[in-house]
């Protein structure tokens, strides 16, 4: 029996010792096992998901996870979402088990899913809130490199607040005598790279708001949000087509009735005047076919083709001329100077200006394009001649064999508004040019207000421009358009506001005239109402300024008359004294031509003294 059980020892004894040494000398490699598992650090995050899952497992559901825990390790390389392996049952284990093996499967399974999904959905918070801070990093560091950065988001959070319901190209046309509207272009590349913010909303059809930039003195940033309301508002989405529909397109049918129309693009440099009159450009090409003046080409040769009117027998000529100071220029004669005359019955004449006849729409488009290069040739982008005078293109109807002008079409792309400020800083020729485009702006203003109040005084003597389109401004049947175009950078906010504040005080007088036309919004009123009181100075201010620039231009003249006939009195005097010494003169003669030189010099004089006086008052009355 002894030997029996020492037999059986020893038999176990050298079965375990080669187990032993199959599992490279571990006696218990399972033991062992399990208490590397146990100090593996960190967990992987599907041990950790599927501890936290147990923790939150009540104690009844322990049992039935637990040996899921040992199956989801051993299928750890499976892909996410791929089906489990089912566990290789144990010896010994496959009888009593097996059942409740195959029962338990699917809910194992469900409960792995649901530990894969928290895993799933943590990993995707966390790369969510990684997305975030990466964007808030990059705001920080935008706010650090943009100090206007704190208004764009009060900009922002005030858009958010509002009802956009803008100008659509279906939207109604409202014929008027007399229309203003807005046109504000999207920031370009320049305004871009300065990191500009837009500070114009246009929130309806016919309103806007300027967000000004401000600062108080304890350095909190604030908006002053103004309100302005016109017959329309272009936002940056609206292309020439849509301006034109609204503007000047309805002014077409005028110049068909024997009326006269005018259009003029009023704004800072850069803000759009050429684009929306000449057309878009695209680089350095313009498309002159969608500008105004191409667009009403198209339409004036449109309306010629109606029955109704191509029976009238009409021609159809043009004109492209630009002014600048007091000087006119043909730009379709190579810049040839011209003369403005006014007759004893007032009416006003360029002299020598090239009329072309034109028989269709891609004459009119050479004509234009001919006119435009003229205009821009030789000029630097950094002292631009365009951005200083006033553009004028004219379509004119008359009967053939008449020169009776049935009716007349003025396109103006006016000199940049901001030249009109030029003044303290700049060189004395900049000044006069300055005071000349301001004189010339206002005057529009006061003819624009004039033909609005019908039969009032026409100040066009006021300038040059207003002079050479005397004959728009009167009559029943003239219609006028102002596109009033602004850049909504912020850092143009001072003349965009100027910009709006003379379209608003030509609007303004309308609104006066015809106040049912504007009696839907109180509120809107009220706030321009606000903003036109500040006008009022602001433009009595600009008014002197401009007064007293104009004395300056007329003393400038009156001293080179003077020198002038200083020369001419020289040559006279000296003939004359010559013409003495001859033997025989004629005595009376010679007095009389010496008393009535000295005469015209003395009035010369006299009158050259009269200004310089009134000029000394005025500089003396305005310190
Ligand atoms: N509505 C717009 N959409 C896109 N770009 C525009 C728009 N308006 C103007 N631009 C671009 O802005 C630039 C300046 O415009 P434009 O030459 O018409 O200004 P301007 O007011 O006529 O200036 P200036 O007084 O110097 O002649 C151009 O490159 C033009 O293409």
């Amino acid at each position: 029996m002894l030997v029996v059980i020492v037999i059986a020892f020893c038999c176990s004894f050298i079965f375990f010792y080669r187990k032993a040494l199959i599992n490279g000398g571990k006696m218990f490699p399972y033991l062992i096992e399990d208490s590397k598992r146990s100090s593996k650090s960190p967990l992987s995050l599907k041990e950790k998901a599927i501890e936290e899952l147990n923790h939150r497992t009540t104690i009844s559901q322990v049992p039935v996870l637990l040996p899921n825990i040992s199956f989801l390790s051993q299928n750890s390389s499976s892909p996410p979402g791929s089906p489990p392996k089912s566990p290789t049952p144990k010896k010994g284990f496959r009888n009593s088990t097996s059942r409740r093996d195959s029962s338990s499967f699917d809910y194992k399974s469900e409960a792995a899913k649901k530990v894969e999904l928290i895993a799933k959905n943590r990993d995707e918070r966390r790369q969510r809130q990684a997305d975030e801070k990466a964007q808030k990093d990059m705001m920080i560091h935008l706010e650090q490199n943009n100090p206007y950065f704190e208004f764009a988001q009060m900009i922002n959070e005030f858009r958010s607040a509002v009802e956009f319901r803008p100008l659509r190209e279906n939207d109604s046309v409202v014929e008027n005598q007399i229309t203003v509207c807005v046109r504000k272009r999207p920031l370009n590349e320049k305004e871009e790279r300065r990191k500009e913010v837009d500070v114009m909303t246009v929130n309806t059809k016919n309103q806007l708001i300027v967000h000004e930039p401000k600062q108080k003195v304890d350095l909190t940033k604030y908006l002053e949000n103004q309100h302005f309301r016109f017959d329309y508002v272009f936002d940056e989405g609206c292309n020439n087509d849509i301006v034109y529909k609204f503007t000047a397109k309805p002014l077409v049918r005028t110049i068909f009735e024997g009326g006269m129309a005018t259009c003029f693009a009023y704004g800072q440099t850069g803000s759009g005047k050429t684009h929306t009159m000449g057309g878009e450009f695209r680089g350095k090409q313009q498309n002159f076919k969608n500008g105004i003046y191409g667009l009403v080409a198209i339409d004036v040769f449109k309306f010629l083709r109606t029955p109704k009117y191509a029976q009238k027998n009409f021609m159809v000529s043009a004109s492209f001329f630009e002014i600048y100071g007091k000087l006119v220029f043909d730009l379709l004669a190579k810049k040839q100077r011209l003369r403005v005359l006014e007759d004893g019955k007032q009416q006003v004449q360029v002299v020598g200006l090239t009329e072309k006849v034109v028989c269709k729409v891609d004459d009119v488009i050479d004509l234009i394009q001919r006119g435009s290069l003229e205009r821009t040739s030789g000029q630097t982008s950094a002292n631009s001649n365009s951005s200083r005078s006033h553009a004028v293109f004219q379509i004119i109807l008359r009967k053939v064999g008449s020169k009776h002008v049935e009716g007349k079409f003025s396109l103006i792309d006016l000199a940049g508004n901001e030249r009109g400020a030029d003044n303290n800083k700049s060189n004395r020729q900049t000044r006069i040019e300055g005071a000349d485009i301001n004189k010339s702006l206002l005057a529009l203003k006061e003819c624009i207000r004039a033909l609005g109040r019908r039969g009032a005084h026409l100040p066009f003597r006021g300038s040059k421009l207003t002079q050479v389109l005397r004959d728009s401004f009167i009559g029943e049947k003239s219609r006028t358009c102002m596109i009033a175009l602004i850049s909504p950078g912020n850092y143009s906010v001072d003349h965009s506001l100027n910009t709006l504040r003379y379209a608003d005080r030509v609007k303004e007088l309308i609104a006066n005239d015809n106040p049912e036309e504007f009696s839907d919004d109180e509120v809107m009123n009220e706030d321009i109402d606000e903003s036109n009181e500040i006008d009022e100075d602001m433009m009595r201010d600009e008014e002197k300024r401009m007064h007293i620039a104009s004395m300056e231009w007329e003393i400038l003249e009156s001293n080179r008359d003077v020198i002038e006939s200083c020369v001419h009195f020289h040559n006279m005097a000296c003939e004359l004294y010559r013409a003495s010494q001859k033997n025989g003169f004629d005595k009376l003669d010679y007095a009389t031509n010496w008393r009535n030189l000295l005469a015209d010099m003395i009035d010369i004089q006299k009158a050259a003294l009269l200004k310089a006086n009134e000029f000394c008052n005025t500089l003396e009355g305005s310190l």
